[in-house]
């Protein structure tokens, strides 16, 4: 007992440990990483390739440092013909002038290019592990944030971050260095004419200040808007026929608008602040000037300054508005970067999240990732969807190695949302569902995939060949094992295949009727090899024929395995070792067929409807 409270601290504090750097992200949304997890992340992409990194900041300082010639010698220049110098000492200044601007090219240039090989790196490194998480992802975080989302952060935010590291990053830093290199010059040259220059820019300073304390949420809400239309606008090309069919086009149209309008919000709001930046930074960039002409001139008649210090002074701080406008520029897409950055970087946070969410077992025993054995215990287990109602309450069920279990009910009662716990797709709000004292949400996909299956009607094809289609299930599988699973399954279908396993599936492909999908499908279970297989309705929509086929290669799939079904026809129940009942998200009751007709109580009454309407045997719950 003295345990519990510990343990709700140790979650609390796993989740509070998670949300300092993951922002807890609104119920059903993915989250987007903090500025901390931003800077972590960024810092190991550079550190996976630091040589790459290194040499491109090298190159690109040595260019900054042969753009600085130029203006140097042409004050030069100015100074000698002022002071009647010889022509032969023009011309090899002017020569050095032309020097420093073909080494800056080629410095550049190269510094461009290890930039670019640095950036396509990091962005391949980016991707992989995009996939990598969204693949790992829990089912029912993609089910609940939608697969709009998860696809814009995959492209759009993707593609952005990757652009920063490309050309961003490198850019920002080689203008910064410029930048500094040209102010150092000036003040070199002369201090107070730098004073002047450095006063000029207070104005950039304040513009962007301003800028910077609105743009990251601007862009993050830029972001969020994208994504919503896009789920909503995928839901409208999945759901189709459905919109047709229930005639909801005008709804859907009138959703799609209202999303469209948030867009354009949102975009209007990033491009007032990029309105009043830009215009506030060009009038800035001639104040420094203009100063270090004024009391240049000023001071060249008291005779304290030479022509050419002032006139090298001015083509410095008007060639400072380059790198400037460079950062400047840079630093407003790097505020849409970071926020792309950081939703792309959100998947991260989504174990942590969930971790946080999903309880542990207590004391002895307590789970260290590999079940002890397949037996499945759920206890004092309460869910409920999101902030809805609770749909499971107190529920407590073992379920042992081999054994088959029955699960009916009324509709609502809570069957399916008790599968899907049992199927490690969603965690329990309270309590544990563990196999082998693990809880089974906690287990890496490919893990869990060995332990528990849910088998339901809806069945992908995914595209690709029947080859690939099948190995989703068993990677390392051989084709001699490929076509063992689908002959167990009855799909003789896949024989005749011209191509074989080489068969492309799906539009432009072979396309599967509804029992063969279901047929691949479950030759993917027989593949998995899990312990216990969760039936949902696996057949309750099918036609009789379809449905005996189905049910032929299920009794294939079946054989040998725990198996928790939930049961739409009571002969399903009579045919298992054990019949859990549930109401009202409660199990009420639970043991063999025949004691609980002889208890006579809610099965019984239901059992003895069933038989007396053989005619009306429809499936239930
Ligand atoms: N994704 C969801 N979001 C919110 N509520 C849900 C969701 N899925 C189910 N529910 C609610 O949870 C409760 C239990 O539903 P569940 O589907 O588990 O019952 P069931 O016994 O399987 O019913 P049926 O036999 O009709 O499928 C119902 O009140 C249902 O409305």
């Amino acid at each position: 007992m003295t345990q519990l409270p510990r343990t709700k601290r140790s979650q609390r504090r796993a989740r509070s440990a998670a949300s300092e750097s993951h922002p807890e992200p609104p119920p059903g949304h993915l989250p987007v990483a903090g500025p901390r997890q931003v800077r972590r992340a960024a810092a190991h992409l550079i550190r996976q390739d630091t040589r790459a990194f290194t040499a491109m900041i090298v190159f690109n300082a040595l260019a900054a440092a042969a753009g600085l010639v130029g203006p140097w010698l042409l004050g030069r220049i100015i100074n000698t013909v002022k002071d009647g110098g010889s022509v032969a000492t023009v011309d090899r200044l002017a020569l050095g002038i032309l020097a420093g601007a073909v080494a800056q090219l080629l410095l550049s240039r190269h510094a461009r290019y290890l930039g670019h090989r640095f950036g396509e790196r990091t962005l391949a490194r980016i991707r992989e592990q995009f996939v990598d998480r969204a693949l790992a992802l829990p089912a029912s975080v993609v089910e609940r944030a939608g697969a709009g989302d998860l696809t814009a952060r995959g492209t759009t935010d993707v593609a952005t971050a990757g652009q920063t590291l490309r050309d961003t990053g490198p850019d920002v830093f080689v203008a910064a260095v410029q930048a500094l290199f040209i102010l150092g010059a000036v003040f070199l040259l002369d201090p107070l004419l730098g004073a002047c220059g450095v006063l000029g820019l207070v104005g950039i300073w304040f513009a962007t200040r301003w800028y910077l304390r609105r743009a990251h949420t601007a862009y993050l809400e830029e972001g969020a808007a994208h994504s919503t239309l896009a789920e909503v606008l995928a839901a409208n090309a999945s759901g189709a026929r459905t919109v047709e069919a229930f005639g909801l086009r005008e709804r859907r149209v009138a959703d799609s608008e209202e999303q469209i309008g948030r867009c354009v919000a949102a975009r209007e709001r990033t491009l007032f602040l990029r309105s009043v930046l830009f215009p506030s930074i060009d009038i800035s960039y001639a104040v420094p000037v203009v100063a270090v002409l004024i009391v240049g001139g000023v001071l060249h008649e008291q005779g304290s300054v030479s022509l050419g210090t002032v006139v090298a002074c001015a083509l410095y701080l008007r060639q400072l508005s380059q790198p400037l406008d460079t950062i400047l520029q840079q630093v407003e897409h790097l505020q849409s970067s970071t926020a792309s950055f950081a939703r792309v970087e959100g998947l991260a946070g989504t174990a942590a999240v969930e971790a946080g969410a999903v309880g542990t077992v207590e004391g002895e025993g307590r789970a260290e990732g590999v079940p002890a054995d397949d037996r499945i215990d759920v206890d004092g287990v309460c869910f409920s969807y999101g902030d809805g109602p609770q749909v499971l309450r107190d529920v407590d069920l073992s379920v042992r190695p081999g054994e088959r279990l029955a699960i009916v009910g009324p509709s609502g009662a809570g069957k399916t949302t008790l599968s899907r716990l049992l199927a490690g797709i969603d965690a329990p709000v309270k309590g544990s569902v563990t196999v082998g004292r693990v809880p089974i949400a906690d287990l890496p996909p490919d893990r869990l995939r060995r332990q528990v299956v849910l088998v339901t009607q809806e069945h992908h094809v995914f595209l690709g060949t029947v080859r690939d289609n099948l190995r989703i299930a068993a990677e390392s599988a051989t084709d001699s094992e490929l076509r063992a699973a689908l002959t167990s399954v009855g799909a003789d279908w896949a024989d005749g295949l011209e191509d074989g396993l080489d068969t492309e599936l799906g539009p432009g492909g072979r396309l599967l009727h509804g029992a063969e999908a279901q047929q691949l499908a479950l030759a993917r279970v027989v593949l998995a090899d899990p312990h216990t297989v969760i039936l949902d309705e696996a057949t309750a929509l099918l036609d009789p024929t379809t449905a005996r086929h189905t049910e032929r290669a299920l009794a294939a799939v079946l054989h040998g395995r725990t198996v928790i079904a939930i049961a739409h026809r009571l002969q399903t129940a009579h045919d298992a070792d054990r019949v859990a009942v549930m109401e009202d998200g409660r199990v009420t009751e639970l043991g063999a067929h025949d004691d609980l007709v002889s208890a006579d109580g809610a099965y019984a009454a239901l059992w003895h409807s069933w038989h007396s309407q053989p005619e009306e045997r429809p499936a239930f719950g």
